[in-house]
């Protein structure tokens, strides 16, 4: 199919943001905070008289530490905080100021920027460095006053900026980058002391007195001493990860206390990774210098090169958790000098905030993690609605996962046709579900009568590919979805989801034949790059082999799919128990279920019973594959208030240990016995699929478009220059009857819902004022939304040509519906009423997918007896026979004559149609209905919007 605009949403190497370029300059002492902002938003839509509570808006303040910018309003808290950087930026004639050094220029500067670090005035600023340097001063004997090259190097990162303009190796060798601070050091020997093979550097004059105390003072005050947890993660992958607690005294550096923990003399050799996770967190790892690199140090620029063959073992464990090379045991620690305060921040990582980390690491991960529901969640396959899906968005996902294992940021770029030129549109109803409201196909048909005519937001349909690179722009894989989207955001969520259902999907079972990787990346409209790919993810995949089956010693099972059928000798079993009484309602693709669980770990022999995870409300839709399918399979067999009890095999470690709090104690029984999980589940509450995703399901044109298409075929054979739609919701019939030539003139919706008539009034705003002229043929001049219940009569609304109440009788209560039929035939007396609900005897055809489960059930009737209504919402469904009594009845009590059809189906064929529809005419002559002038002024309705061709022509004059 051929694609009209292409617009890349990332590109490659993205220049620095206004935050990147504000972090540059004042590191954590800009301060972002966003406020939200309600405005009555204009709605686009004068005259609507409900106040519109506008799309939430976001306002960002950034203050510094001179001045405080504040931005505009936003959609996005990030698009606010961005703007109020770029604010700042222009301000205060601040220039992204590495960027266009030339290499030498760049080594001029790290030279003056290590000066500064060590000048007098830089040991009292608030500089995270400035800490350690003022620890380094309570250092004893040799150590007293030096500074590790790495801390320099991880507190600054306009230091490493500079050294990859230097050398762009810089990027992915740490190593690198703590050679050139060292060689910097070295070409300032009037200021500081560096040794050949050492990683530290000393200043080499004493601070003035004044400053030395004024300084160490200020922190001595506050400094307790510490005690913080961390884990030692070991190299070799047959050692398990230790919780060790580092004391840290208040006179002491935590570098040394660190090293000491690795067995170094002192902190004086160790290596820092780079932060962990988020921007802001001091979470990183510490390792020995490997001695190889230390005796390969050179303190000569020109000389420092990489380290050919680092002998000491990778470790791969901690490698993976921040992306860079690890060698030998290495400390996760959270802790270190901030922009915030002089104190040291310091927080514990504890074994579970450890699987934690590895969790995110897998692309369902930071679903479950945003779910907080790490062993019942599982990452949706699709995006039904988005009211639907519950957790971060895919997008987001996507982001973070790239992030965490290093990979460039996913590159975006989406194409829009008009929808005009697309014809494939049963293709594009299927997938259109995320989207609401207006189907696309029938904004298709819709164009070909207007001209680029913008419904509800867009003329155009959307799809979305998406790249994966690495961080040095290796493709790694690339998806082009088939489908269009009717926005532009669905394109890109859905495109996202694709990746991450299938790299799911290659994390489980990254061992499969090339063969079968391609086929299950191509059914996702997915190309892949096996060499990049593995190359990427290899020490990732095989790290988590390897620790699972090693260090489980035989003692438990594995299991990724948690399959409820791998033999359990007694513990299968999966009993149900009727907590409440049975509602005979189960829920079927597209409910949505509250569910409680709880899922404990259980020893053999059930002696001991560790809960891991509980929540007592835990929301899905069913069929989306939110939830792991061993649940999904038991809740589709229970009714609301009923509990279930099974047990499955362990899942992976990681998400385990993940779950439980006490991850120290539940490591030592999945160690030391046989366990499993056992689950327990009740069913809180159900919502049913909505009647429009199963009409959609089963017609094509889906039903609700079918009933629209009957009403505008009668109201056009009419000759009716009047009409009210009676219960018009979102306007979806006056919408549609603009669309097509008729004799109408005035158009009125009644409606008891503030929402709807809203929608319905932007709807019409948009399509009456914008196009009438191109419109020649739609004589429509006038047109109101009142807010009022239509069983009660407003005088305003007397002897119209037509009335329309399509689908509004079985959200009333029955006996509200008689009323309201009395009411329109004696009192509104339209000249023809058409009115449509559903017909319950068709309920069996639409719900026969649901009962498919229960289709071994011999008793056929029962089957038809149970059938639901469509609708949570409806109050009934009738029958043929129910409508035709009602409806004949009604029409003989006030001076009508009724037929009967309907849309959905056929009349011949049982059970009849699936909406069935009556159309009342007035038996009366013209002559002889009694319309008395509007003087009795029954006016109960309020008038929500108003539009008039005259006063419009007038006030566009
Ligand atoms: C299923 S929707 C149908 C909307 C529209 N007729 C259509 O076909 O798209 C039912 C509508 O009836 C409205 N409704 C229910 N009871 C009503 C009443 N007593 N007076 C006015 N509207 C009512 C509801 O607010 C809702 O918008
Ligand atoms: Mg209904």
């Amino acid at each position: 199919m051929e694609t009209g605009r292409s617009s890349a949403i990332a590109v490659k190497k993205p220049s620095p943001t206004p935050k990147a370029i504000i972090f540059q300059k004042f590191g954590k002492e800009a301060l972002y905070i966003v406020d939200e902002v309600r405005d009555v938003a204009p709605n686009g839509c004068p005259g609507l008289a409900i106040p519109q509570k506008g799309p939430c808006l976001y306002r960002c303040s950034l203050q510094l530490p001179d001045c405080t910018v504040v931005s505009g309003t936003f959609k996005k808290k990030k698009d606010a905080e961005q703007s109020a950087a770029e604010k700042a930026i222009e301000m205060l004639g601040i220039h992204p100021s590495t960027n266009d050094l030339s290499a030498e220029e760049a080594c001029d500067k790290l030279i003056a920027c290590v000066k500064y670090f060590f000048s007098d005035e830089f040991l009292s600023s608030l500089h995270p460095l400035s800490g350690h340097f003022r620890a380094a001063l309570r250092r004893d004997g040799d150590l007293y006053g030096s500074v590790p090259a790495s801390v320099i190097a991880a507190c600054d990162s306009k230091l490493s900026n500079l050294c990859k303009l230097i050398n762009p190796k810089v990027e992915s060798n740490h190593f690198l980058l703590i050679s050139y601070i060292m060689s910097a050091a070295a070409r300032l020997p009037e200021f500081v002391v560096t040794c050949e093979g050492q990683l530290s550097i000393w200043r080499k004059k004493s601070y003035p007195p004044e400053i030395m105390e004024s300084s160490l003072f200020q922190q001595s005050d506050t400094l307790d001493s510490i005690c913080i947890k961390a884990m030692h993660i070991p190299c070799s992958l047959e050692k398990a990860v230790q919780p060790v607690t580092l004391n840290i005294s208040s006179t002491g550096y935590y570098l040394d206390v660190i090293a000491q923990k690795l067995g170094l003399a002192d902190g004086n050799r160790i290596m820092i990774s780079r932060t962990i996770g988020k921007a802001s967190s001091e979470t990183r790892l510490y390792f020995a210098a490997p001695k190889s690199y230390l005796m390969n140090q050179s303190s000569d620029f020109v000389n420092v090169k990489e380290v050919a063959q680092i002998e000491d073992l990778l470790n791969s464990r901690a490698s993976c958790l921040c992306g860079q090379d690890i060698y030998g045991d290495a400390i996760l620690a959270s802790i270190g000098y901030t922009w915030k305060s002089k104190d040291l921040f310091h927080e514990d990582i504890t074994l579970q905030s450890y699987y934690r980390m590895l969790v995110s690491l897998m692309p369902s991960g930071v679903y479950k993690l945003s779910r907080e529901a790490i062993l019942a969640a599982e990452l949706p396959m699709a995006l039904t609605t988005r009211t639907n899906w519950r957790g971060s968005l895919p997008r987001e996902i996507l982001s973070t996962f790239c992030r965490l294992h290093w990979l460039s940021e996913p590159v975006f770029s989406t194409s829009s046709i008009p929808l005009k030129a697309s014809t494939e549109s049963s293709r594009l109803d299927k997938k259109l579900k995320f989207s609401e409201s207006v189907e696309l196909e029938k904004e298709c048909m819709s164009r070909g009568a207007i001209n680029d005519l913008e419904l509800v937001g867009s003329g155009s349909a959307f799809k979305c590919e998406v790249k994966l690179l690495s961080k040095s722009q290796d493709l790694i894989l690339e998806c082009s979805p088939k489908e269009f989207h009717k926005k532009q955001s669905d394109s890109i969520q859905n495109a996202s989801l694709k990746v991450l259902s299938w790299l799911n999907q290659y994390f489980k079972d990254p061992d499969l034949s090339l063969e079968k990787l391609n086929n299950s990346a191509s059914a996702l409209d997915i190309r892949i790059y096996p060499e990049n790919l593995s190359k990427k993810f290899a020490l990732y995949l095989s790290m988590r082999n390897i620790q699972q089956t090693e260090t489980q010693g035989g003692k438990f099972l594995k299991s990724n799919s948690m399959n409820m059928q791998t033999t359990m000798p007694d513990h299968g079993v999966c009993c149900l128990s009727t907590g409440g009484p049975d509602s005979g309602v189960y829920p079927s693709n597209g409910c949505l279920l509250f569910i409680s669980y709880s899922i404990s770990l259980v020893t053999e022999g059930g002696n001991t019973k560790e809960l891991l995870e509980s929540k007592e409300e835990f929301e899905f839709e069913i069929g989306s594959g939110a939830i792991i399918p061993p649940v999904e399979a038991v809740v589709t067999q229970m009714a609301i208030g009923q509990s279930a009890c099974f047990n499955t095999e362990l899942p992976l470690q990681e998400l385990i240990l993940s779950a439980a709090d006490d991850s120290v104690r539940v490591l030592s029984l999945l160690l030391s016995k046989v366990c499993w999980l056992e689950y327990s589940i009740s069913l809180l509450q159900l919502t049913e699929a909505p009647e429009d995703r199963m009409e959609q399901a089963f017609f094509s044109p889906p039903l609700s478009k079918q009933r629209v298409e009957y009403a505008v075929q009668h109201i056009r054979q009419s000759c009716a220059t009047t009409l009210v739609d009676l219960g018009c919701g979102s306007g979806s019939l006056l919408d549609s009857l603009l669309d097509y030539p008729t004799s109408l003139e005035k158009v009125v919706g009644v409606d008891l819902s503030q929402k709807s008539l809203s929608r319905a009034a932007k709807i019409l705003h948009s399509k009456l004022s914008t196009k009438s002229d191109v419109l020649p043929y739609n004589g429509v001049k006038s047109a109101v939304l009142y807010d009022g219940s239509i069983t009660m009569f407003d005088s305003r609304l007397r002897g119209f040509d037509i009335g329309t109440c399509l689908e509004v009788i079985e959200h009333m209560e029955e006996d509200e519906a008689c009323l309201f039929g009395n009411i329109v035939l004696s009192l509104f007396r339209p000249r023809i009423l058409i009115v449509s609900t559903p017909n319950y005897e068709y309920n069996v055809i639409l719900q026969r997918s649901n009962l498919t489960s229960q289709e071994d059930d011999p008793d056929e009737k029962i089957q038809s007896q149970s059938c639901k209504f469509r609708n949570h919402d409806h109050k009934f469904e009738w029958t043929r026979e129910q409508f035709n009594s009602w409806a004949s009845e009604l029409a003989a009590r006030h001076n009508y004559s009724v037929e009967f059809s309907g849309v959905g189906g056929s009349a011949d064929i049982e059970p009849g149609f699936a909406s069935q529809i009556a159309v009342f005419r007035s038996s009366l002559p013209p002559e002889e209905e009694n319309h008395p002038k509007d003087d009795d002024l029954e006016h109960h309705y309020k008038v929500i919007w108003e539009w008039d061709s005259n006063n419009l022509s007038r006030s566009s004059l």
